[in-house]
């Protein structure tokens, strides 16, 4: 049969690495879906909807590195448009592709359905290109080839979402076979000069300094520079701190992780060594509001700041340096000094003793913490949602090998849902544990349905405290209310393959506990745990950040707009 443009996409996103792609079909990708159908090599999942299909693709690039997200014209892109911008803020490279009109409409002043309802249909590409690192229109089947290698390039290399446009009448059209994917792959090398330079410039900023401090950052994992950070921690011995959107990105069992630097709302003493530090080795750090707690925890001594692709020194920047190898070539380079760590030593916390309520005590937040803490191991991944959730899921312990998943920057209530799903498909036999508030999971409960389809033994602790606490403590008002569901039985209504999915009430400590042991053991899907707990029972450090955080957005307006 002949080779066509949608095989030739097919056959390009199973080289770049892609095993599953997550579609809602519409009638302008319907051949497109044939053709990804059709490979061997990528297998289809369904989602109810596309907000949810982008935000399970952007979970699926944090697991596989990369993903695809393939939607209808308008209708669907839109709302797809949401999970890509996750993926861009969170710095994944998720493909986004986009059915479109047949090409002979526009020339002749079509009305088409799905469309604003006018015959100029490039608004599309034009507001995916503003949330992308590269947006393409597919005009000519002759020109496949050359525009989606441009733009998975571009994607793959920029860790950043792309666009790929393709009229519904080019997916089938005949197209060449592809040529060597190294075209698309291959990555580009630090520039060998500004690498020597830049790891020079690091021995002066580090020269007569007696105290410094390595800070991670979320770009470090996007960066794939993981392992050369570790060596580059143990070649100098000196304390690590964590920022929250990193958490897990560092051993926490590693004797150099001194805890997560949130300022006021950091974990050990984290906060502590970093003001004491008189140097700072950034590596892959974002400074935002919701970071540096409404800017009240911005480090105030000059920076070494190392990003995916450049380096900056005070008085220095250096680009085309990728992160891997500017941590090596520095693990090679640096001289040995802990006196961080020495000094940590001396600030750690003692480790306070939890108290573990009785079965028959009503559940709070803190037991809930604890029971969660117990579950955790090498094979799980915790998936925190927006809300008190990052709060307790940040204060938690992460033993080696589990992994950690939050979305700090975009922040999308409901995110955690289909994101953790897309995560699982990649990964089905890790253990995916979501902890997210009551408003975030009415945002984007349906892909629970999606969890049950493919049978994934993924465990939602539902913590209820009956509305939007984070807003509350930020601002509070009417609109924070909301109308509560019945959570446990809204699962048992996406008929799980035994009949029904899990969906449980734990209003104590020991029904907490029971039903966490049959989470543990229930692997034919999801179970829904619903924590009920009292509207003000959130942490602490929810209720400092929120003040900062608020008194931030209050900041008055300057100068003539007064
Ligand atoms: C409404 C909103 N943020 C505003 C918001 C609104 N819409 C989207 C898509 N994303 C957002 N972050 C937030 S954080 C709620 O407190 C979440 O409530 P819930 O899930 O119940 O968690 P907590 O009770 O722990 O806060
Ligand atoms: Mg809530």
């Amino acid at each position: 049969s002949k080779f066509t443009v949608g095989d030739y996409l097919a056959e390009r996103l199973a080289q770049i690495g892609i095993h599953h792609h997550f579609v809602v079909p519409g009638d302008y990708n319907l051949i497109l879906l044939d053709k990804l159908q059709a490979h061997p090599d990528l297998k289809e999942v369904g989602c109810a909807n596309e907000l949810n299909c982008s935000l399970a693709a952007e979970g699926y690039a944090r697991a596989n590195g990369v993903s695809a997200c393939v939607v209808t014209f308008s209708v669907g892109a839109i709302s797809a448009f949401n999970g890509t911008g996750s993926a861009y803020s969170e710095n994944l490279p998720l493909i986004l592709i986009s059915g479109s009109p047949n090409t002979n409409d526009a020339g002749q002043h079509h009305i088409l359905h799905h469309t604003l309802g006018h015959t100029d249909y490039n608004y599309q590409y034009e507001m995916a290109k503003k949330i992308t690192c590269c947006a393409v229109q597919i005009p000519r089947a002759v020109e496949a080839p050359r525009l989606i290698d441009r733009a998975l390039r571009h994607a793959l290399l920029a860790r950043k979402p792309c666009y790929i446009e393709i009229p519904t009448n080019l997916s089938g059209a005949a197209c060449v076979r592809p040529g060597p994917i190294s075209a698309v792959t291959e990555p580009v090398l630090s520039d060998k000069g500004a690498l020597d330079a830049a790891a020079k410039c690091a021995a002066e900023y580090l020269a007569g300094k007696l105290k410094p401090v390595i800070l991670v950052g979320p770009k470090l994992k996007r960066a794939g520079a993981e392992k050369e950070l570790l060596q580059l921690a143990e070649a100098m011995g000196c304390a690590v701190a964590v920022q929250p959107a990193a958490k897990g990105m560092f051993p926490e069992d590693h004797k150099q992780f001194v805890g997560i630097f949130w300022g006021q709302v950091s974990t050990g003493a984290a906060d502590s060594i970093v003001h004491w530090a008189d140097a700072l080795i950034c590596v892959g750090t974002v400074f935002n509001d919701y970071s540096t707690v409404g800017w009240t925890a911005m480090p105030d001594i000059p920076l070494m700041a190392a990003d995916i692709d450049h380096v900056t020194y005070p008085g220095a920047h250096f680009s085309r340096v990728r992160l891997p190898e500017f941590l090596a070539r520095l693990a090679t380079t640096v001289t040995f000094n802990d006196s961080t760590m020495i000094e940590y030593n001396r600030l750690r916390p003692d480790p306070q003793n939890v108290h573990i309520a009785a079965p028959e005590e009503e559940l709070t937040r803190k037991e809930t913490s604890r029971q969660i803490q117990a579950m955790l191991d090498s094979n799980t991944t915790l998936f925190v949602e927006t809300g008190d959730s990052w709060f307790n899921g940040i204060q938690l312990t992460l033993p080696p090998g589990a992994q950690f998943e939050i979305e700090m920057q975009w922040g999308h209530i409901g995110w955690s849902i289909p994101a953790a799903f897309g995560y699982a498909m990649r990964w089905p036999e890790r253990r995916t544990i979501i902890m997210i508030g009551d408003g975030s999971f009415q945002v984007t409960a349906q892909e629970v349905s999606q969890m049950v389809r493919y049978n994934l033994p993924i465990t939602i602790i539902l913590m209820n405290n009956r509305g939007y606490t984070i807003e509350v403590e930020i601002h509070d008002g009417s609109y924070n209310k909301i109308k509560n569901w019945d959570y446990a039985l809204l699962i048992q209504a996406f008929n799980g393959t035994d009949g029904h999915a899990k969906g449980v009430v734990a209003n104590t400590a020991g029904e907490l506990a029971d039903a966490i042991r049959d989470a543990n053991e229930y692997k034919l899907g999801p179970t829904l745990i619903e924590c009920t707990i009292d509207q003000d029972d959130c942490s602490k450090e929810l209720i400092t950040w929120g003040h900062y955080v608020a008194a931030a957005n209050a900041r008055p307006p300057k100068g003539r707009n007064e």
